[in-house]
């Protein structure tokens, strides 16, 4: 009956006009997945007066990412991303319909494709060969290595020569320096914002949070707008293609079918570094940190790569594929790190029946991708790092197996996962390969510290130490 079907999922009571807000303590995943325990895979709470809908078993996250993904494609509205991305016209956040569709076509023919990832091989072998260079300066002074911040850089400025063209110093751009007003941008993002939920409080700013965010588009625009000057004034036709040059030949084109114009361009390099830089690097550090304190798990892929690889050379990105271990090894370590714990908040753009459950039009959705990824109704030792669990099982991380889902699913699923796993694997294999790596201080495997921060990424909440020692058969990496 229509009555029936107006029943709402259960869920905690909030208070009148906040409604649940409050409830998300700094690690709102596990307060989630605590709350999903009493109420069920789909659950309802209230922020302010919007309906936001939680998600936490596979099979419900099916349903609203398979069977209904066409209602729940859309975003919701997003005060961070109206102020810092240009009225939310990036990809991430752009609503459902003809802009964001067209924009997602243009990134994932024109700047994601194989052949396009494929193109910036040679750039990316260039840049991991001068890291691997300044990790043996700390091999050969018995030092440790921040491997937080340094595989942080890295992914920064692959990044950046693959979306701008060329590196940036932190000095080229603000006091507060790139990587870090970046994060700034992205804590913004992820900030359960009052704004979002109440509009009375936008006009407030009680969280500081708007004066915060234009500050930080204005940081943005400004270099973005030297980018593109730079860019229209540059004559090298011989040099590989970056982002900002595909876009600009887009832009004013009659031929092309992507309407480009300056705001998009600068909108969509934002979403592609904000989308690039912490990720990658977030899954390399949480893959590299589960390999440090399980050291029978490091020898195996070690092992491997000897065997595949041998102990007088690098690792190629060729060589990737041959890599089962390896890979089993990632995909554990997505499952217990999905980087993206709640993944990017769905909205519905219809009201929706699922599971019996009324699902009115405009409600938030956030699937709770670390509660799945831990789900002990499908996961055994759901707590444990084991990636032969992964051995004769056709499990896989791309979207289509609902018990692991680190890049989503659907119409929203990450246009960026070929690149993604791609680096994870590469960076990974390499820092294995060619170092032994052990904790300072005479801290145990078993002492490290695995708590993690949450935000729209999360991050380790200590940066991961250790100290290198070369391990393989040539003197210097020869190249
Ligand atoms: C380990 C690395 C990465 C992870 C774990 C990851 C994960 C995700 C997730 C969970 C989403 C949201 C899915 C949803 O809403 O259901 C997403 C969206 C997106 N990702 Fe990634 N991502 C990674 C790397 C990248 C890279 C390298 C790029 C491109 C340079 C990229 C570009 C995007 C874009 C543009 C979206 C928005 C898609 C849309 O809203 O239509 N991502 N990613």
């Amino acid at each position: 009956s229509s009555v029936k079907n107006k029943r709402l999922p259960p869920g905690p009571r909030g208070l009148p006009i906040l409604g649940n807000l409050f409830m998300m303590g700094d690690k709102p995943h596990r307060d989630l997945q605590q709350l999903a325990q009493k109420y069920g895979p789909i659950m309802h709470l209230r922020f302010g007066s919007m309906p936001v809908i939680f998600v936490s078993a596979p099979e419900a996250a099916e349903q609203f990412l398979k069977t209904y993904d066409l209602v729940f494609a859309s975003r919701p509205p997003h005060e961070g991303s109206k102020y810092i991305c240009y009225n939310q016209q990036n990809i991430s956040f752009s609503p459902y319909g003809s802009y964001w569709r067209n924009m997602r076509k243009m990134c994932t023919l024109e700047l994601l494709s194989n052949l396009k990832v494929n193109s910036f091989r040679s750039m990316r072998k260039e840049e991991l060969h001068l890291f691997i260079d300044r990790i043996q300066e700390a091999a050969s002074a018995r030092t440790a290595v921040d491997l937080t911040a340094k595989v942080s850089s890295l992914s920064t400025d692959i990044s950046c020569r693959m979306v701008l063209g060329k590196k940036y110093n932190n000095d080229d751009f603000d006091e507060k320096g790139f990587e870090a007003i970046i994060r700034e941008g992205m804590q913004i993002g992820a900030a359960f914002n009052i704004a979002d939920y109440i509009p009375l409080f936008k006009a407030l700013d009680l969280q500081g949070l708007k004066k915060r965010m234009k500050a930080v588009a204005k940081v943005f625009d400004d270099f973005f707008e030297k980018v593109i000057d730079e860019h229209v004034q540059s004559k090298d036709e011989n040099r590989t293609k970056d982002f900002v040059d595909v876009m600009l030949g887009f832009m004013g084109s009659e031929e092309s079918e992507y309407r480009v114009e300056r705001d998009t361009i600068k909108a969509i390099i934002l979403d592609m570094l904000v989308a690039s830089m912490d990720t990658s690097a977030t899954a390399i550090e949480w893959t590299l940190s589960e390999l440090i304190k399980h050291p029978r798990v490091i020898k195996k892929v070690q092992k491997e790569l000897e065997n595949v690889v041998g102990m007088e050379r690098l690792v190629e990105e060729s060589d990737l594929e041959k890599l089962e271990y390896l890979e089993m090894v990632v995909k554990e370590s997505f499952r217990l790190h999905p980087v993206a714990p709640l993944l990017v908040p769905h909205a519905s753009v219809e009201d929706c029946t699922v599971n019996g459950f009324h699902i009115p039009k405009n409600s938030r959705v956030f699937i709770n991708a670390w509660a799945i990824g831990r789900d002990p109704n499908v996961w055994t030792d759901a707590e444990k790092f084991i990636p032969e669990r992964f051995v004769g099982s056709d499990i896989d991380l791309r979207g289509r197996d609902f018990q692991l889902i680190p890049f989503g699913s659907g119409r929203r699923g990450c246009p960026g996962m070929p690149l993604a796993l791609t680096m994870v694997r590469l960076v990974v294999a390499q820092l294995v390969h060619c170092f032994d790596w052990e904790l300072p201080d005479g801290m145990l495997a078993t002492e490290l510290d695995m708590t993690e921060e949450f935000g729209l990424v999360s991050p380790r909440a200590k940066h991961l130490l250790a100290i290198p020692t070369w391990r393989l058969k040539i003197e210097k990496r020869a190249v």
